[in-house]
């Protein structure tokens, strides 16, 4: 099958910046969750708003960006209005920051589903109830009526879901999306997550700086490393990985039951820089 998404040799510089933030970077994805795990500032996020070109002023170049018959690149701003959100979609860290303070929740859901298809807010908002429903929300009809202040962060993470869900995307772009939830509820959201991905069909990329999370919860995983991916593994191989970085990383995770032995501090190289293991 073909895949979703092709990006060959993408470039990323920030306007006024002397040097790319990310380069070299390949990969494809298919109907997968494909993780990108690295520190801060190795280029994860850059690489992932690139994708739905939401990097105003920087510079991206690439031999090729393909998402199933489009080619990104060539692609107006008019014209990836018209993708984001339909036919990809982002969902970020933290939704208090995504959803509007003073509009009901279930109004912004719908609000959403009419952006993108032409139908009366009385469908808007069945479809409203049915995703928010889909999202494992017990009772919808209450959370319609909400605003984003009296939802908890979990539920606000279910709600930015629901809301990405209505356009029925084929590509999920998530940036930390559990990372300001606690334990159960961000297990919680990456089941609902992990659904998507087997009943809908849907490519997922997963972008963490938790490398335990990802091996986890995804089938492949690309490592970064200041701007370059240095090493990418099936999640099931993470143990065989190859990349001094990549072991570092791997060595410097707790893991319970793992003694009392202080954990490994990772070491950084400037030929990691320049190199590229693919
Ligand atoms: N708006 C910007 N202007 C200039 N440089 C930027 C901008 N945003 C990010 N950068 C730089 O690009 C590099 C990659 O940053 P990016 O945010 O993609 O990393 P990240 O791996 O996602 O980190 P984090 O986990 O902290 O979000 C960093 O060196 C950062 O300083």
């Amino acid at each position: 099958m073909d895949p979703i998404l092709d990006v060959q040799n993408l470039a990323i510089r920030y306007a006024g910046s002397p040097v790319d933030a990310v380069r070299g970077v390949s990969f494809t994805l298919g109907r997968e969750r494909l993780g990108i795990v690295g520190e801060s500032g190795s280029g994860k996020s850059t690489v992932g708003r690139a994708l739905l070109k939401l990097l105003p002023g920087a510079k991206i170049s690439a031999d090729r960006i393909r998402f199933e018959d489009l080619d990104l690149l060539a692609q107006s701003e008019a014209e990836m209005l018209k993708i984001r959100g339909r036919r990809m979609s982002m969902i970020l860290q933290d939704p208090k920051f995504s959803l509007n303070p003073i509009h009901r929740v279930g109004d912004q859901v719908a609000e959403t589903y009419l952006r993108h298809f032409p139908a009366s807010r009385t469908v808007a908002k069945a479809k409203t109830l049915e995703m928010l429903e889909a999202v494992k929300i017990r009772d919808p009809e209450r959370v319609h009526d909400l605003y984003p202040h009296e939802i908890s962060g979990g539920m606000g993470q279910r709600v930015m879901i629901a809301m990405m869900l209505l356009a029925d995307p084929d590509l999920v772009i998530a940036d930390e999306p559990t990372s300001a939830l606690d334990v159960t509820v961000r297990l919680q959201v990456l089941n609902i997550l992990d659904g998507l991905v087997r009943d809908r069909g849907i490519g997922l990329i997963m972008i963490s700086h938790d490398l335990n999370l990802v091996r986890n919860f995804c089938d492949r995983v690309l490592i970064m490393y200041a701007g370059r991916v240095v090493e990418t593994l099936n999640a099931a191989d993470m143990d065989k990985a190859q990349h001094p970085y990549t072991r570092g990383l791997l060595a410097a995770q707790p893991r319970i039951g793992g003694g009392r032995k202080p954990l490994a501090v990772l070491d950084r190289r400037p030929e990691w820089k320049e190199e590229a293991v693919l």
